[in-house]
């Protein structure tokens, strides 16, 4: 099971990161609307204290095509894309592609089955980074093809089990699962990042082990 924690903003988060040994790492890019919203410098800072086995993936909503080329230009892995990108630009994308979904744009995953610069979907609640979940039941018509399925929005230490049990997904993605939520204190939460990890690596061991005896 792959983990991806989203939404970074400070340096500190980056050993987090790597002592938990997630797989993924998410930075929220031009999106002022945003509190994870930060610069490509930033973002940078902070790569570079992570692990270099971690994938770093700017995160971004309808980009430009100036705003793509910053990003391949800063040294990320991947691109996260949230929200309908012209097909024209959208080919010029020299980056793997995570193709985001909320809610409502879900029926568009045709339009990039066949892209081979697609490496995964992210299938997010309507508000993306709200905490907010939504209806699972609506990716289980959704039939399954050889790129990486993320399940994000809404995911904590208390329904990531569930979640786990009930879609398979390749990959979890969480941003304010795993955030302080005191008023004194901002960002993401070093307790609740390995209590996340833990509760996804017991399950994916318990289902291993299982799978043995299937
Ligand atoms: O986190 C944001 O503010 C954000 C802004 C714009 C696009 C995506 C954003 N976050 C993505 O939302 C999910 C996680 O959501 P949650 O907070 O765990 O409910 C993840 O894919 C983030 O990259």
């Amino acid at each position: 099971m792959l983990i991806k924690i989203c939404g970074l903003t400070k340096v500190t988060e980056a050993d987090y990161l790597n002592a938990n040994h997630v797989d993924f790492a998410g930075f929220v890019l031009f999106f002022p609307k945003s509190k994870r919203n930060i610069t490509i410098e930033q973002a940078k800072e902070i790569m570079q204290a992570l692990d270099p086995s971690i994938k770093k993936t700017a995160v971004v909503v309808k980009p430009s095509i100036k705003q793509i080329r910053q990003i391949e230009a800063a040294g990320f892995d991947y691109i996260q894309i949230h929200g309908m990108i012209d097909p024209a630009l959208f080919s010029q994308i020299r980056l793997p592609v995570l193709k985001a979904f909320n809610v409502k744009d879900m029926d568009t995953i045709a339009d990039y089955r066949l892209d081979k610069n697609v490496a995964g979907y992210v299938f997010d609640a309507h508000e993306p980074g709200s905490g907010k979940s939504f209806d699972w039941s609506m990716l289980s018509d959704i039939p399954r093809d050889n790129k990486l399925f993320f399940l994000a929005g809404g995911i904590s230490a208390d329904n990531v089990k569930e979640a786990i049990k009930k879609l398979s997904p390749d990959g979890i993605d969480v941003s304010t699962g795993v955030e302080y939520n005191a008023s004194n204190k901002t960002g993401k939460d070093p307790q609740k990042i390995e209590e996340f990890v833990r509760i996804i690596r017991t399950e994916q061991k318990t289902y291993n082990r299982f799978s043995f005896y299937k």
